[in-house]
């Protein structure tokens, strides 16, 4: 079943653009990325999908519902994380969590001990003197002191800790592993690459690909790196497929995309001392799709 349905979703903000036709689904269970850079429309997209702001042209469903009209029904399903948090200062964290709690009509009361104790937040504080990365611990246990089947984090890690990210990290995978499907927008590609099942590019108010991090990881060029006995002359692996050949005697390096026995054909023509086969990182791939697209 599909979470998050969203078809050809645009939104202007008067003459400047928001997003630009946007699809994609979530399925239900998934832990599902959403990356691009500043700009590119991931807030814009969020916040339609939780009818904060309203669609210039097409739609959204969430739980197989339209999100503009059911609005009210499927938020009480769903946790977000705002990429910026704004309290009332003057609020103790219990009382701030407790009027959020109001909100559902189920008791929370345990849940917020629980989630205020894993992420090490001070409920007796006020939210007026706490830390900025405090704050962010404050709108996560809001986020997710409910119980919610939908959980839709806008750049969440912002002024956590690397300790904290990590805690909140094992957070979610425990909210999925009991059956939350997430959104996690965040233009900071190793926590998606870590997290994520399957990713949504955007790219200037458009989406570029959505894939299994996996196949988009197998199906990319492949780093090799061979080392020589004796020195070897690059041209030898001018074939069609490889790209950024570099050699300096006995270390040849490229990039290769294709039928990799290709490569190893002429490898096993040479007296080799080593060889690295790599595939890249998520950020190489990424910047690929961008530089393709350009
Ligand atoms: N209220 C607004 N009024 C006018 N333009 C806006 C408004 N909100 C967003 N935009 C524009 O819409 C585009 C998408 O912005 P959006 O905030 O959705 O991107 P993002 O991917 O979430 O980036 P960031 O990580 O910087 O928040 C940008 O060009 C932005 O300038």
């Amino acid at each position: 079943m599909n979470v998050i349905e969203i078809n050809n979703l645009t939104k202007t903000y008067g003459k400047s653009r928001g997003i630009t036709d946007v699809s994609f689904t979530v399925e239900e269970g998934e832990i599902f990325g959403f990356i691009g850079p500043n700009g590119a429309g991931k807030s814009t997209t969020i916040r339609t999908l939780l009818s904060l702001i309203y669609p210039t042209s097409g739609s959204a469903k969430i739980f197989g519902k339209d999100c503009v009209k059911f609005s009210p029904e499927i938020k009480k399903q769903i946790g977000y994380l705002p990429s910026e948090v704004f309290y009332y200062d003057n609020m103790k964290v219990i009382d701030l969590l407790k009027y959020s709690a109001s909100f559902y009509k189920k008791d929370c009361s345990q849940r917020i001990k629980e989630l205020a104790e894993i992420m090490d937040l001070d409920l007796t504080k006020k939210i007026d003197d706490l830390s900025l990365g405090n704050k962010k611990k404050v709108g996560i246990v809001q986020g997710l002191l409910h119980e919610p089947k939908l959980i839709i984090l806008d750049e969440p890690t912002s002024g956590l800790d690397p300790l904290m990210q990590q805690k909140f990290f094992d957070l979610l995978e425990e909210e999925n592993n009991k059956g939350a499907t997430i959104l996690f927008s965040s233009h900071i590609l190793s926590e998606v690459q870590r997290l994520c099942d399957r990713v949504a590019i955007i790219k200037e108010g458009k989406i570029v690909t959505v894939e299994k991090i996996k196949t988009l990881k197998e199906n990319n060029y492949k780093k090799f790196k061979i080392e020589t006995i004796d020195p070897v002359e690059t041209s030898v692996f001018q074939l069609p497929g490889v790209t950024k050949l570099e050699g300096n005697g006995t270390i040849i390096s490229f990039l290769f995309k294709g039928n990799i026995n290709r490569v190893l054909k002429r490898i096993s023509e040479i007296n080799i001392a080593n060889l690295w086969i790599e595939e890249p990182n998520l950020e190489e791939i990424f910047l690929h799709y961008y530089e393709r697209e350009a």
